[in-house]
């Protein structure tokens, strides 16, 4: 039986969920349900918060998580991070009101409110720096107004935050975030979490990547298949039109739209792009 530890509140609690529910496993009925037994996939499904999810990780009691790295980084568990899972992408940088701080480095003498203290005492210690960090569970922004603290360290996603209450980032960000999938360090990944990392690598695939279909002259081909060379290598068969062939094809689906510009240009006609469900690759 795969114990699965998942955000049960937060940021990441509905992305989780759903990426999970695409993988074919089971999902919670209401908001506060704390376990879903999963009897098709031999899976517990444990829903936690997501700052305790890499400590049960790290202490052996289930087998794999779904949290942010920054939270994995912060709370210096025995957990270890499998792969990073294409969503909740957010940095944490330091912050502070304008005309304090340049570089981190400034931050020396000064009070660093933040709800990530581990992840952001280990940074400044590898940097030299010797500020006085105020642990704070959230809405550190408020710590400078109140007069606790003189910058943050605080998770930037869009930055409008930031914006609203005034402060500056301050530096490159101390760790770039996303949810990721961990495990306890050094820990064997059985079947059941074999095929969980499987099926949640082909949940990314299919929405990263479209399918594309066209039809080409044959002896044009080549030029088609050198702008859309694939995953492994397009499918080529014959048409029954004489010296077509037609190409089937995986491309990023990210700037698909340029793609299938430059395949007209090379004379590829009835070109169709189509949403992949699922897939293993
Ligand atoms: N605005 C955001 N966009 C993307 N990811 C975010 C954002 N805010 C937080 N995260 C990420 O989501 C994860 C969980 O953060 P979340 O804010 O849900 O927890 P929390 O701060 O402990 O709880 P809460 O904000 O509910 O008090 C972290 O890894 C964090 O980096
Ligand atoms: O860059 P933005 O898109 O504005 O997002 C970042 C904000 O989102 C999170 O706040 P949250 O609502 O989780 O509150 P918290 O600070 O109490 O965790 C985070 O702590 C930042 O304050
Ligand atoms: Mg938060």
């Amino acid at each position: 039986m795969l114990r699965l530890d998942v955000p049960n509140k937060g940021e990441l609690t509905d992305r989780a969920q759903l990426m999970l529910a695409e993988a074919g496993y089971g999902r919670r009925r209401d908001s506060k349900e704390l376990l879903v037994v999963d009897p098709d996939n031999a899976c517990e499904l444990f829903f936690l918060r997501p700052r305790d999810i890499a400590v049960y990780v790290g202490e052996g009691m289930l087998d794999a998580g779904i949290t942010g790295r920054d939270m994995l980084v912060d709370s210096g568990a025995r957990a270890e991070e499998i792969t990073g899972l294409g969503f909740g992408r957010s940095a944490l940088y330091f912050a502070a009101p304008p005309g304090c701080c340049r570089t981190a480095e400034d931050l020396n003498g000064l009070r660093v409110a933040t709800s990530y203290a581990g992840l952001v005492e280990k940074h400044l210690a590898d940097i030299g720096v010797d500020a006085r960090i105020i642990k704070l569970d959230g809405s550190v922004e408020t710590a400078i107004r109140l007069d606790v603290a003189d910058a943050v360290a605080d998770v930037v996603e869009s930055g409008t935050r930031l914006r609203e209450v005034g402060l500056e980032a301050i530096g490159p960000p101390v760790l770039r975030s996303e949810a990721v999938l961990i495990k306890r360090l050094g820990a064997p990944a059985e079947n059941g979490l074999r095929q969980l990392i499987g099926r949640l690598s082909g949940v990314q695939v299919a929405r990263d990547f479209v399918t594309m279909d066209y039809d080409i002259a044959h002896e044009r081909v080549g030029e088609a298949i050198a702008i859309t060379s694939g995953m492994e290598a397009p499918t080529v068969s014959e048409l029954s039109r004489d010296g077509w062939v037609a190409v089937s094809v995986m491309v990023p689906r990210e700037g698909h739209q340029r793609i299938m510009d430059r395949l007209w240009e090379a004379g590829a006609h009835a070109i169709l792009v189509t949403d992949i469900y699922v897939c293993r690759i």
